[in-house]
């Protein structure tokens, strides 16, 4: 059997068997030996097609707009950020990806149209390879559909999925460190659903037979076998609904926002729900010996020192010796941290390099 084949079988057998306490342990096999396999179909795939574009990032985060055809990404791009992407009223007009810059709240926002995903993309049809390496920059996704075609962000979410993304999800909070003896040992800090034999055996599917396990959430198998497999992209989505203008009375889901990127409505509330999902923070420069520089550098939440050096000069990084920090992430003004500070909104930075 080919492993396309072993694929749907599996598929096939998770769908069929129902979820309780008595099926847990072979269900959770099952899903092991499913996301394996799909790992080994796309290992081949990358090998035969090779990566597509390579995208610059520009600015202070980088938002993609996904969806299908004709939806009217090109036409909300062009919206938001003056840039000139190419309109037309049939499909697959958008042959490149072409950056545009959104400016809001002093943040340069860099705004990434792909061409649209199609169903399959996850398993490599059409141009899917391409437009998923393509989305794989994203500080944020904002899945678009319009009034006649809600129903595809379901489809887009699960290709998205399928291939690896993770919209609105934290990271999962189970930690492995395999060992070479002793067996696998669990520890956990929360009441687990999954018994131990499941999580264990899952594990045995990936080949971990020793190691310290910790698990710190009530984990189910999909996220346990994603922390396993650890190459999992986590990043904020949004959706929004569009041409709400020619049917306003269309079902939205209550998680999206209606717009219409012609008639530009709804446009400011979109813009500030980008601007509050990708969490930016101010960072203030003072050189040393210096006055603290006016502009402050944009940086999302969760930057390090590193972040900063990085933004300053390609070599930073490299003759870096240490940093002083002012604000809210130091214990006392002045205090000198390492590349791995992580700061907070409002600090004030020194870097002091050789
Ligand atoms: N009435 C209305 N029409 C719109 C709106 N947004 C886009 N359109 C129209 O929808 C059609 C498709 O828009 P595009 O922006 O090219 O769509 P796209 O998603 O980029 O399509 P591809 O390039 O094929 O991926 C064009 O004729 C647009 O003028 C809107 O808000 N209202």
């Amino acid at each position: 059997m080919d492993v396309a084949e072993e694929i749907r079988r599996l598929e096939e057998e998770i769908r069929r068997t129902p979820y309780n306490k008595a099926t847990e342990h072979h269900i959770g096999r099952l899903k092991a030996k499913l996301a394996r396999l799909r790992e080994e179909a796309e290992k081949q795939r990358r090998k035969k097609s090779g990566e597509a574009y390579a995208i610059k990032k520009e600015g202070d985060a980088t938002v993609v707009l996904v969806g299908y055809p004709s939806v009217g990404k090109s036409t909300l791009l062009n919206a938001l950020t003056g840039a000139k992407s190419e309109v037309a009223d049939y499909a697959f007009t958008t042959l490149k990806p072409t950056p545009g810059m959104l400016e809001y709240k002093g943040a340069k926002i860099q705004i990434i149209d792909v061409p649209g995903v199609i169903e399959g993309a996850s398993q490599g049809r059409g141009r899917g390879r391409e437009i998923l390496s393509a989305i794989r920059v994203a500080d944020l996704i904002v899945i678009v559909a319009d009034v006649f075609n809600v129903h595809t962000i379901d489809l887009v979410k699960k290709e998205l999925y399928n291939a690896g993304f993770r919209l609105n999800e934290k990271k999962p909070e189970v930690y492995i460190k395999k060992t070479v003896t002793g067996g696998i040992n669990v520890k956990t800090t929360v009441k687990l659903s999954l018994s131990e034999e499941t999580i264990k055996s899952i594990l045995r599917e990936y080949k971990i037979h020793s190691g310290e396990v910790l698990i710190r959430e009530d984990v189910t198998i999909d996220r346990l076998i994603d922390a396993i497999l650890g190459n999992r992209v986590y990043v904020p989505a949004i959706t929004v609904v569009n041409k709400i203008d020619l049917y306003p009375e269309a079902e939205i889901p209550k998680d999206a926002i209606p717009i219409s990127a012609e008639k530009r409505i709804n446009l400011d509330k979109l813009v500030e729900e980008i601007y509050r999902k990708l969490e930016f923070i101010r960072v203030y420069l003072k050189p040393p010996g210096g006055k603290v520089e006016e502009e402050p550098m944009i940086l999302r939440r969760g930057a390090k020192v590193e972040d900063v050096c990085k933004r300053l000069h390609r070599d930073m990084v490299e003759n870096f010796k240490y940093a002083k920090v002012w604000g809210k992430s130091v214990k006392f003004d002045g205090q000198r941290v390492g590349l791995d500070h992580v700061l907070e909104d409002g600090d004030i930075v020194t870097i002091y390099a050789k």
